[in-house]
């Protein structure tokens, strides 16, 4: 099925933040405005070859599904004196205490830091990377096998998994795949990544473990502590494609938001898009070869009762070329077995001065949550707060 736009929808630039009647666009109720969209959401979703279908079928202006409202367009005050920070880079080599200290800086403050020397090879990394290239850039109608909605599946490809509830969609295409601790069998898994997806979740496990013990550590708990409440036991890999976007500059590749998982190791290729906000400004993450992103989830900030920052983050699309990044979510896959344990602030981290701040919910309560949420620029775990 193709898909075609109604090009009268399509405002020009300029005209985005005008309302229909200055846009001499005939008045809809609010009724017939949602219908719309809602079609023109199933056209799209019916391709089954996501956004870059539309870029595969010659488009040039972006269809107004995309166009991200104007109320959405952050306060960032550029007359702000403080200082942009860098996002730290931690050598995982480094003596312990060393590495204790700066993932507890980094993780108390900016909710982000970059590691390396983290002992997954180089060929790995950038073998995920062409592995998902390839997923994302094969003819459509292969990848279109892949494509669903259902949330049992460990195994999916889509567009915006909140296609449906969000205001506006992303220019960005997804591989989902719930590979640890229960993996897919290998042929659910789509022939063009499959080796490499195997290969890298062994790494990227090893190194969650790893980064989870330095959290507990930086904590002021015992090197197990996180690892004996399952923080690192299962992962998803979230494959991302960014197609080039021809009116970059009227939408984003990701809306705001917190991660739902307890943490998230990100591998980006070598294109500058992903931002973090810290004291109202976007910060930046620019790659650097080799290195991989870390980011405290929504997960572990409530269950170290705030002392760890799950931070917003966003992804902007380029003009010129496509992005793709792997995104690691160390988190049990909603449908797994092992999603009911229990969550709440940390025992040891409680005093009469620093009581709970947060309720207690299962990861699987918390993800179905944000899930049904979607990314509407809100925090979830406000909605746990005591
Ligand atoms: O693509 C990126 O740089 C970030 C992806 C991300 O934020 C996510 O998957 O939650
Ligand atoms: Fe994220």
């Amino acid at each position: 099925m193709s898909y075609s736009p109604d090009p009268s929808n399509h405002p020009t630039k300029s005209h985005i933040f005008q309302t229909p009647q200055q846009r001499n666009l005939p008045i809809l109720s609010s009724m017939e405005e949602d219908y719309n969209r809602l079609k023109e959401l199933k056209a799209f979703d019916e391709t089954k070859a996501g956004v870059q279908g539309l870029v595969e079928s010659g488009l040039t202006k972006l269809p107004r599904i995309f166009l991200r409202p104007k109320d959405d367009f952050d306060h960032v005050d550029p007359s702000e004196t403080t200082t942009i920070p860098a996002i730290p880079v931690i050598d995982l080599t480094d003596a312990r205490a060393c590495a204790v200290e700066a993932v507890r800086d980094a993780s108390e403050t900016l909710g982000f830091f970059r590691v390396t020397e983290h002992g997954i090879p180089r060929e790995v990394l950038d073998g995920v990377l062409e592995g998902v290239r390839r997923f994302h850039e094969q003819p459509r109608e292969v990848r279109a096998e892949h494509y669903t909605r259902d949330p049992t599946r460990k195994v999916r490809y889509l567009s915006n998994f909140d296609l449906y509830q969000s205001r506006w969609t992303n220019w960005r295409d997804t591989l989902f795949c719930a590979m640890a601790p229960e993996p897919p069998s290998a042929d659910e898994l789509p022939v063009a990544c499959r080796d490499i997806l195997m290969e890298y979740s062994k790494h990227v496990g090893r190194l969650g473990n790893t980064l989870i013990e330095l959290l507990a550590e930086a904590l002021g708990l015992d090197s197990n502590h996180l690892i004996d409440l399952d923080c690192a036991k299962g992962h998803i890999l979230l494959s991302h494609y960014y197609p080039a976007c021809p009116e970059s500059d009227l939408t984003l590749g990701s809306t705001k938001h917190t991660d739902p998982d307890f943490l998230t190791v990100l591998l980006q290729d070598n294109i500058s898009a992903l931002q973090v906000y810290h004291q109202n400004r976007w910060v930046d993450v620019p790659p650097i070869p080799g290195a991989l992103v870390v980011n405290i989830g929504d997960l572990l900030q409530l269950i170290s009762n705030g002392k760890l920052k799950s931070v917003e983050h966003r992804v902007l699309v380029n003009p010129d070329c496509s992005r793709v990044s792997v995104a690691c979510f160390f988190t049990m896959h909603l449908h797994s077995s092992e999603n009911e344990r229990l969550y709440g602030p940390i025992k040891e981290l409680l005093s009469d001065e620093n009581p709970p701040i947060y309720r207690a919910t299962t990861a699987k309560e918390y993800q179905s949550y944000h899930l049904l949420k979607g990314l509407d620029g809100t925090f979830a775990l406000d909605r746990y707060r005591l």
